[in-house]
Protein backbone atom coordinates (compact mmCIF):
# COMPACT_ATOMS: atom_id res chain seq x y z
CA UNK A 1 0.00 0.00 0.00
CA UNK A 2 1.90 2.66 -1.10
CA UNK A 3 1.05 6.41 -1.23
CA UNK A 4 2.16 9.48 -3.59
CA UNK A 5 4.68 11.53 -2.23
CA UNK A 6 2.44 14.52 -2.21
CA UNK A 7 -0.43 12.71 -0.78
CA UNK A 8 2.27 11.13 2.10
CA UNK A 9 3.30 14.73 2.57
CA UNK A 10 0.03 15.29 3.02
CA UNK A 11 -1.16 13.17 5.38
CA UNK A 12 2.63 13.70 7.52
CA UNK A 13 1.79 17.52 7.58
CA UNK A 14 -2.03 17.29 8.59
CA UNK A 15 -1.13 14.97 11.21
CA UNK A 16 1.58 17.49 12.67
CA UNK A 17 -0.79 20.26 12.72
CA UNK A 18 -3.51 18.35 14.53
CA UNK A 19 -0.72 16.71 17.24
CA UNK A 20 0.00 20.70 17.46
CA UNK A 21 -3.81 21.96 17.79
CA UNK A 22 -4.31 19.13 20.53
CA UNK A 23 -1.11 20.30 22.59
CA UNK A 24 -1.88 24.06 22.18
CA UNK A 25 -5.68 23.24 23.39
CA UNK A 26 -4.51 21.26 26.40
CA UNK A 27 -2.23 23.98 27.36
CA UNK A 28 -5.17 26.38 27.47
CA UNK A 29 -7.49 23.76 29.51
CA UNK A 30 -4.53 23.54 31.64
CA UNK A 31 -3.88 27.57 32.07
CA UNK A 32 -7.18 27.93 32.75
CA UNK A 33 -7.70 25.72 35.58
CA UNK A 34 -4.40 27.25 37.22
CA UNK A 35 -5.60 30.74 36.85
CA UNK A 36 -9.09 29.56 38.52
CA UNK A 37 -7.43 27.73 40.83
CA UNK A 38 -5.02 30.72 42.45
CA UNK A 39 -8.20 32.89 42.42
CA UNK A 40 -9.94 30.40 44.37
CA UNK A 41 -12.64 28.90 42.62
CA UNK A 42 -10.99 25.07 43.04
CA UNK A 43 -12.58 24.37 46.76
CA UNK A 44 -16.12 25.55 45.49
CA UNK A 45 -16.01 22.77 42.65
CA UNK A 46 -19.19 20.26 42.96
CA UNK A 47 -17.78 16.86 44.44
CA UNK A 48 -19.68 13.80 44.37
CA UNK A 49 -22.01 13.54 47.43
CA UNK A 50 -20.28 10.74 48.62
CA UNK A 51 -16.82 12.34 49.02
CA UNK A 52 -18.73 15.64 50.68
CA UNK A 53 -19.90 13.33 53.05
CA UNK A 54 -16.81 11.61 53.97
CA UNK A 55 -15.12 15.19 54.20
CA UNK A 56 -17.70 16.49 56.45
CA UNK A 57 -17.86 13.59 58.68
CA UNK A 58 -13.84 13.40 58.62
CA UNK A 59 -14.05 17.10 60.30
CA UNK A 60 -17.04 17.32 62.67
CA UNK A 61 -15.13 15.77 65.91
CA UNK A 62 -16.94 12.85 67.49
CA UNK A 63 -19.58 12.94 69.91
CA UNK A 64 -20.69 16.45 69.97
CA UNK A 65 -24.58 17.33 70.19
CA UNK A 66 -26.00 17.07 66.75
CA UNK A 67 -29.23 17.27 66.98
CA UNK A 68 -30.50 18.21 63.53
CA UNK A 69 -33.26 20.39 62.62
CA UNK A 70 -36.92 20.21 63.35
CA UNK A 71 -37.12 16.18 63.06
CA UNK A 72 -38.99 13.23 65.25
CA UNK A 73 -36.77 10.32 66.15
CA UNK A 74 -38.66 6.89 66.85
CA UNK A 75 -34.81 5.01 67.12
CA UNK A 76 -33.28 3.98 70.09
CA UNK A 77 -31.25 7.16 72.34
CA UNK A 78 -27.93 5.56 70.82
CA UNK A 79 -29.50 4.69 66.83
CA UNK A 80 -30.97 8.02 66.59
CA UNK A 81 -27.94 10.08 68.03
CA UNK A 82 -26.12 8.43 65.14
CA UNK A 83 -29.15 9.15 62.56
CA UNK A 84 -29.53 12.57 63.56
CA UNK A 85 -25.99 13.31 62.76
CA UNK A 86 -26.09 11.63 60.11
CA UNK A 87 -29.30 13.60 58.75
CA UNK A 88 -27.18 16.36 59.95
CA UNK A 89 -24.29 15.66 57.76
CA UNK A 90 -26.81 15.47 54.52
CA UNK A 91 -28.63 18.57 55.27
CA UNK A 92 -25.09 20.25 55.41
CA UNK A 93 -24.20 18.46 52.05
CA UNK A 94 -27.34 19.21 50.52
CA UNK A 95 -26.56 23.38 51.57
CA UNK A 96 -23.37 22.90 50.31
CA UNK A 97 -24.09 21.09 46.72
CA UNK A 98 -27.23 24.11 46.40
CA UNK A 99 -24.72 26.64 47.40
CA UNK A 100 -21.19 26.62 46.08
CA UNK A 101 -21.23 30.37 45.98
CA UNK A 102 -19.99 32.84 48.63
CA UNK A 103 -17.54 32.45 51.54
CA UNK A 104 -17.04 30.74 54.54
CA UNK A 105 -16.70 33.17 57.68
CA UNK A 106 -16.54 33.45 60.95
CA UNK A 107 -19.55 33.78 62.91
CA UNK A 108 -20.76 37.14 63.45
CA UNK A 109 -23.38 35.62 65.95
CA UNK A 110 -23.20 32.86 68.34
CA UNK A 111 -25.83 31.23 70.69
CA UNK A 112 -23.32 31.06 73.84
CA UNK A 113 -25.74 29.12 76.07
CA UNK A 114 -27.26 28.01 78.34
CA UNK A 115 -27.42 24.39 77.99
CA UNK A 116 -31.37 23.17 78.38
CA UNK A 117 -32.66 26.68 77.52
CA UNK A 118 -33.75 26.66 74.68
CA UNK A 119 -31.11 26.84 72.00
CA UNK A 120 -32.11 24.47 69.63
CA UNK A 121 -35.15 25.81 68.87
CA UNK A 122 -33.55 29.24 68.60
CA UNK A 123 -31.48 28.12 65.98
CA UNK A 124 -33.95 26.08 63.95
CA UNK A 125 -36.52 28.77 63.93
CA UNK A 126 -33.32 31.26 63.04
CA UNK A 127 -32.60 29.28 60.25
CA UNK A 128 -35.68 30.06 58.22
CA UNK A 129 -34.66 33.20 57.69
CA UNK A 130 -33.10 33.58 54.63
CA UNK A 131 -29.95 35.80 55.74
CA UNK A 132 -28.95 33.57 58.25
CA UNK A 133 -26.49 30.29 57.53
CA UNK A 134 -25.68 28.03 60.11
CA UNK A 135 -24.19 25.09 61.45
CA UNK A 136 -26.02 21.96 62.14
CA UNK A 137 -24.06 20.70 64.88
CA UNK A 138 -22.33 22.37 67.85
CA UNK A 139 -18.79 22.91 66.76
CA UNK A 140 -17.23 23.14 70.63
CA UNK A 141 -14.16 25.02 69.27
CA UNK A 142 -13.96 27.39 72.56
CA UNK A 143 -13.78 25.24 74.86
CA UNK A 144 -13.35 21.39 73.13
CA UNK A 145 -11.08 22.03 70.00
CA UNK A 146 -9.83 24.99 70.15
CA UNK A 147 -6.26 23.61 69.58
CA UNK A 148 -7.51 22.77 66.12
CA UNK A 149 -7.10 26.36 65.49
CA UNK A 150 -9.13 29.58 63.84
CA UNK A 151 -9.33 28.11 60.03
CA UNK A 152 -10.45 24.73 61.01
CA UNK A 153 -13.33 26.34 62.70
CA UNK A 154 -13.71 28.92 59.83
CA UNK A 155 -13.82 25.64 57.57
CA UNK A 156 -16.99 24.11 59.81
CA UNK A 157 -19.00 27.32 58.54
CA UNK A 158 -21.28 27.35 55.77
CA UNK A 159 -21.09 29.45 53.07
CA UNK A 160 -22.48 32.63 52.83
CA UNK A 161 -23.28 35.66 50.24
CA UNK A 162 -23.20 39.47 51.01
CA UNK A 163 -25.63 40.31 53.43
CA UNK A 164 -25.98 36.86 54.84
CA UNK A 165 -25.26 36.62 58.55
CA UNK A 166 -22.99 33.63 59.71
CA UNK A 167 -24.43 31.46 62.96
CA UNK A 168 -23.69 28.51 65.55
CA UNK A 169 -24.68 27.33 68.58
CA UNK A 170 -22.60 25.76 71.44
CA UNK A 171 -24.74 26.21 74.82
CA UNK A 172 -21.48 25.15 76.82
CA UNK A 173 -19.51 28.39 75.97
CA UNK A 174 -21.40 30.17 78.55
CA UNK A 175 -19.84 28.21 81.30
CA UNK A 176 -16.46 28.43 79.74
CA UNK A 177 -13.41 30.17 81.20
CA UNK A 178 -11.62 30.71 78.29
CA UNK A 179 -14.64 30.80 76.16
CA UNK A 180 -15.05 34.97 76.34
CA UNK A 181 -11.28 35.54 75.47
CA UNK A 182 -11.10 33.11 72.75
CA UNK A 183 -14.57 34.77 71.02
CA UNK A 184 -12.59 38.27 71.78
CA UNK A 185 -9.90 37.35 70.31
CA UNK A 186 -11.36 35.62 67.38
CA UNK A 187 -13.45 39.07 66.93
CA UNK A 188 -14.49 41.47 69.75
CA UNK A 189 -17.88 42.39 67.22
CA UNK A 190 -19.59 39.06 67.73
CA UNK A 191 -22.59 39.24 68.61
CA UNK A 192 -23.74 36.90 71.37
CA UNK A 193 -26.94 35.52 72.19
CA UNK A 194 -27.71 33.56 75.91
CA UNK A 195 -31.22 31.75 76.14
CA UNK A 196 -32.13 31.50 79.75
CA UNK A 197 -34.52 29.71 81.29
CA UNK A 198 -35.68 29.41 85.05
CA UNK A 199 -32.74 27.85 86.35
CA UNK A 200 -34.60 25.26 88.51
CA UNK A 201 -36.37 24.19 85.28
CA UNK A 202 -33.31 23.90 83.70
CA UNK A 203 -31.47 21.41 86.94
CA UNK A 204 -34.41 19.12 86.76
CA UNK A 205 -34.00 19.66 82.48
CA UNK A 206 -30.43 18.91 82.98
CA UNK A 207 -30.73 15.71 85.48
CA UNK A 208 -33.63 14.81 82.88
CA UNK A 209 -31.09 14.17 79.93
CA UNK A 210 -28.20 12.73 81.76
CA UNK A 211 -30.51 9.93 83.65
CA UNK A 212 -32.03 9.08 80.18
CA UNK A 213 -28.64 8.11 79.31
CA UNK A 214 -27.79 6.98 82.67
CA UNK A 215 -30.83 5.22 84.00
CA UNK A 216 -28.88 4.31 87.04
CA UNK A 217 -28.00 7.81 88.05
CA UNK A 218 -28.88 8.66 91.82
CA UNK A 219 -32.18 11.09 92.64
CA UNK A 220 -32.39 14.27 91.67
CA UNK A 221 -32.24 15.34 95.41
CA UNK A 222 -29.20 13.31 95.78
CA UNK A 223 -27.41 14.79 93.71
CA UNK A 224 -28.67 18.69 94.48
CA UNK A 225 -27.86 18.50 98.35
CA UNK A 226 -24.39 18.53 99.69
CA UNK A 227 -26.31 17.78 103.36
CA UNK A 228 -30.20 17.08 102.71
CA UNK A 229 -30.33 17.61 106.88
CA UNK A 230 -29.15 21.88 106.30
CA UNK A 231 -30.50 21.58 102.91
CA UNK A 232 -26.93 22.65 101.84
CA UNK A 233 -26.79 22.92 98.27
CA UNK A 234 -24.12 21.01 96.03
CA UNK A 235 -22.70 23.69 93.80
CA UNK A 236 -20.20 21.63 91.84
CA UNK A 237 -22.65 19.40 90.52
CA UNK A 238 -22.90 21.06 87.00
CA UNK A 239 -26.84 20.67 86.88
CA UNK A 240 -26.80 23.53 89.79
CA UNK A 241 -23.81 25.62 88.79
CA UNK A 242 -24.87 26.32 85.41
CA UNK A 243 -28.27 28.20 86.53
CA UNK A 244 -25.98 30.97 88.38
CA UNK A 245 -26.32 32.73 85.15
CA UNK A 246 -24.75 35.96 87.27
CA UNK A 247 -21.64 34.19 87.72
CA UNK A 248 -21.30 33.18 84.08
CA UNK A 249 -21.95 36.42 83.18
CA UNK A 250 -19.39 38.29 85.00
CA UNK A 251 -16.91 36.75 83.34
CA UNK A 252 -18.08 37.47 79.77
CA UNK A 253 -18.72 41.19 80.70
CA UNK A 254 -14.98 41.29 81.49
CA UNK A 255 -14.60 41.28 77.57
CA UNK A 256 -17.69 42.35 75.69
CA UNK A 257 -19.98 45.33 76.39
CA UNK A 258 -23.35 45.06 77.51
CA UNK A 259 -24.70 46.05 73.88
CA UNK A 260 -23.06 43.02 72.32
CA UNK A 261 -25.42 40.50 74.21
CA UNK A 262 -29.08 39.51 73.77
CA UNK A 263 -30.51 37.40 76.35
CA UNK A 264 -33.78 35.73 75.13
CA UNK A 265 -35.97 34.42 77.33
CA UNK A 266 -36.79 30.55 76.85
CA UNK A 267 -40.15 30.60 78.55
CA UNK A 268 -41.24 33.38 76.06
CA UNK A 269 -39.85 31.19 73.16
CA UNK A 270 -42.57 28.83 74.06
CA UNK A 271 -45.18 30.71 74.87
CA UNK A 272 -44.51 33.41 72.04
CA UNK A 273 -41.78 32.50 69.72
CA UNK A 274 -43.24 34.90 67.17
CA UNK A 275 -42.41 37.83 70.12
CA UNK A 276 -38.98 36.59 71.04
CA UNK A 277 -38.35 36.03 67.49
CA UNK A 278 -38.83 39.56 66.76
CA UNK A 279 -36.28 40.82 69.15
CA UNK A 280 -33.56 38.21 67.82
CA UNK A 281 -33.88 39.59 64.30
CA UNK A 282 -33.88 43.32 65.48
CA UNK A 283 -30.71 42.21 67.52
CA UNK A 284 -29.23 40.56 64.41
CA UNK A 285 -30.19 43.30 62.22
CA UNK A 286 -31.84 41.19 59.98
CA UNK A 287 -35.25 42.06 58.52
CA UNK A 288 -38.49 40.44 60.49
CA UNK A 289 -38.79 37.75 58.25
CA UNK A 290 -39.91 35.10 61.06
CA UNK A 291 -43.03 35.98 62.25
CA UNK A 292 -46.21 34.49 63.92
CA UNK A 293 -47.56 33.50 60.02
CA UNK A 294 -44.40 30.65 60.93
CA UNK A 295 -45.57 29.03 64.15
CA UNK A 296 -48.61 27.04 65.36
CA UNK A 297 -48.89 24.96 68.43
CA UNK A 298 -48.51 21.54 68.48
CA UNK A 299 -50.79 20.20 70.87
CA UNK A 300 -49.26 16.75 71.08
CA UNK A 301 -45.88 18.26 71.88
CA UNK A 302 -46.90 20.67 74.03
CA UNK A 303 -44.08 23.07 72.00
CA UNK A 304 -44.66 25.85 69.56
CA UNK A 305 -43.36 23.95 66.34
CA UNK A 306 -42.93 25.29 62.25
CA UNK A 307 -45.68 25.32 60.14
CA UNK A 308 -44.84 22.84 56.87
CA UNK A 309 -44.11 24.76 53.68
CA UNK A 310 -46.26 24.68 51.04
CA UNK A 311 -45.03 21.06 49.06
CA UNK A 312 -43.49 20.00 52.31
CA UNK A 313 -44.30 16.82 54.06
CA UNK A 314 -41.15 17.13 56.66
CA UNK A 315 -42.29 17.16 60.65
CA UNK A 316 -41.18 20.27 61.56
CA UNK A 317 -41.32 20.28 65.28
CA UNK A 318 -38.03 19.61 67.40
CA UNK A 319 -37.04 16.12 67.91
CA UNK A 320 -37.96 13.75 70.83
CA UNK A 321 -35.26 14.82 72.92
CA UNK A 322 -36.47 18.36 73.05
CA UNK A 323 -39.58 18.93 74.94
CA UNK A 324 -39.74 15.55 77.17
CA UNK A 325 -41.27 15.12 80.25
CA UNK A 326 -39.39 15.70 83.48
CA UNK A 327 -39.48 12.90 86.41
CA UNK A 328 -41.27 14.30 89.15
CA UNK A 329 -38.59 15.99 91.73
CA UNK A 330 -40.40 16.68 95.66
CA UNK A 331 -41.95 20.16 95.86
CA UNK A 332 -39.65 21.11 98.95
CA UNK A 333 -36.40 19.91 96.95
CA UNK A 334 -37.69 22.16 94.28
CA UNK A 335 -38.57 24.75 96.70
CA UNK A 336 -35.31 24.87 98.95
CA UNK A 337 -33.40 25.49 95.44
CA UNK A 338 -35.51 28.28 94.10
CA UNK A 339 -34.42 29.80 97.30
CA UNK A 340 -31.01 29.15 96.37
CA UNK A 341 -31.02 31.13 92.93
CA UNK A 342 -32.72 33.45 94.03
CA UNK A 343 -29.92 36.36 94.93
CA UNK A 344 -28.16 35.34 92.39
CA UNK A 345 -31.35 36.01 89.76
CA UNK A 346 -32.00 39.27 91.20
CA UNK A 347 -28.36 40.13 90.35
CA UNK A 348 -28.72 38.54 87.05
CA UNK A 349 -32.04 40.47 86.77
CA UNK A 350 -29.68 43.58 87.37
CA UNK A 351 -26.97 42.97 84.96
CA UNK A 352 -29.13 41.97 82.33
CA UNK A 353 -31.70 45.19 83.01
CA UNK A 354 -34.54 42.21 82.12
CA UNK A 355 -36.56 40.69 84.67
CA UNK A 356 -37.09 37.13 83.73
CA UNK A 357 -39.84 36.35 86.39
CA UNK A 358 -38.54 33.26 88.05
CA UNK A 359 -38.70 34.40 91.66
N1 LIG B 1 -40.32 24.66 70.16
C1 LIG B 1 -39.72 23.86 71.04
N2 LIG B 1 -39.79 22.51 70.90
C2 LIG B 1 -39.18 21.71 71.80
N3 LIG B 1 -38.47 22.15 72.86
C3 LIG B 1 -38.38 23.48 73.05
C4 LIG B 1 -39.01 24.37 72.15
N4 LIG B 1 -38.76 25.63 72.59
C5 LIG B 1 -38.04 25.51 73.70
N5 LIG B 1 -37.81 24.22 73.98
C6 LIG B 1 -37.05 23.76 75.13
O1 LIG B 1 -35.72 23.50 74.72
C7 LIG B 1 -35.18 22.66 75.73
C8 LIG B 1 -33.87 22.08 75.23
O2 LIG B 1 -32.95 23.13 75.24
P1 LIG B 1 -31.68 23.15 74.32
O3 LIG B 1 -32.06 22.98 72.90
O4 LIG B 1 -30.93 24.39 74.64
O5 LIG B 1 -30.91 21.87 74.83
S1 LIG B 1 -29.36 21.52 74.58
O6 LIG B 1 -28.58 22.28 75.55
O7 LIG B 1 -29.03 21.83 73.21
O8 LIG B 1 -29.29 20.07 74.88
C9 LIG B 1 -36.25 21.66 75.99
O9 LIG B 1 -36.10 21.18 77.31
P2 LIG B 1 -36.92 19.94 77.88
O10 LIG B 1 -38.35 20.40 77.97
O11 LIG B 1 -36.37 19.66 79.22
O12 LIG B 1 -36.73 18.80 76.93
C10 LIG B 1 -37.53 22.46 75.78
O13 LIG B 1 -38.19 22.80 76.98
Amino acid sequence: MGCSAWTCGFNFGHLKAQSKLSVFFTMIILFMYLFYCLNGYCDSLPRPVYDQSNHLQNRLPEGHETETALGAYNASSLVRGRLSRLDDNIQANNISIANNYGSKKFPQAIIIGVKKGGTRALLEFLRIHPDVRAVGAEPHFFDRFYDKGLEWYRNLMPRTLEGQITMEKTPSYFITKEAPRRVFSMDRQTKLIIVVRDPVTRAVSDYTQTLTKSPGLPSFQNLAFRNSTTGLIDTSWSAVRIGIYAKHLENWLRYFPPSRFLFVSGERLVTDPAGEMGRVQDFLGLKRVVTDKHFYFNQTKGFPCLKKPEGSSRPRCLGKSKGRPHPQIPAEVLLRLREFYRPFNLKFYQMTGQDFGWD
